[in-house]
């Protein structure tokens, strides 16, 4: 099978409801690496969900766990990584992303992130009055930061999570095949 050997670890970066956690899954699926997802480390580290440790915590409380967890996680080998939507606007995050792994950043329009997100409870920076308005503007705010670290943009608007994650192998191994010796 293209792409069953190929080697280094696969970080996905993008705003909440790009797909990160979906499509990461199913990559690591196709590439035979094992999956791991930040938010579900840091709940398992913590037994504590997410939202819990913003109410608990505040969100800088979050994002030093995001940091710890991050830099355990950048540490491992053949692994698909699916990071959480802020966890690019650490620097040393960015760095340990960047430094130890190819990463692909998966985009979408805000109304369908919007479309993604709107009934789950369990992002708590959208348990807003307008979610809408908060994604365009996380939208404005980290898109370019997506954008200057990502290795690979892939578009998830009007594909599949199985499609996304099967053109991601794709790419990647064409990408592979094409590397200077
Ligand atoms: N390409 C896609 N097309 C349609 N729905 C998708 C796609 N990717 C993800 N979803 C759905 O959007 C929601 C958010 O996906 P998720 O993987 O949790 O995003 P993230 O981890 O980036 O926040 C989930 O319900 C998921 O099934
Ligand atoms: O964008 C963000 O700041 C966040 C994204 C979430 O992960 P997903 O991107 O997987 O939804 C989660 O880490 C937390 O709610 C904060
Ligand atoms: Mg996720």
């Amino acid at each position: 099978m293209p792409g069953m050997n190929l080697p280094g670890n696969f970080f996905l970066i993008g705003l909440m409801g790009a797909g990160k956690t979906t499509i990461g899954r199913a990559l690591a699926r196709l590439t035979n690496k094992s999956f791991y997802d930040a938010d579900h480390e840091i709940e398992a580290r913590t037994g504590v969900r997410v939202p819990v440790i913003f109410e608990i915590e505040g969100e800088l409380g979050f994002r030093a766990r995001e940091v710890e967890t991050i830099r355990a996680l950048t540490d491992l080998q053949g692994i698909v990584l699916a990071t959480g939507g802020g966890a690019v606007l650490d620097p040393e995050n960015r760095a340990r992303l960047c430094q130890n792994g190819c990463v692909i950043y998966l985009r979408a329009s805000v109304e369908e992130l919007y479309q993604r997100t709107r009934q789950d409870k369990n992002r708590p920076l959208l348990q807003t009055a307008d979610p809408r308005a908060k994604l365009e503007a996380l939208y404005i705010e980290r898109d370019p930061i997506y954008r200057d670290m990502a290795d690979m943009v892939v578009d998830t608007s009007r594909q599949g999570v199985n499609q996304l994650a099967q053109q991601i192998l794709n790419d990647l191994s064409q990408h592979h095949a094409n590397r200077p010796r």
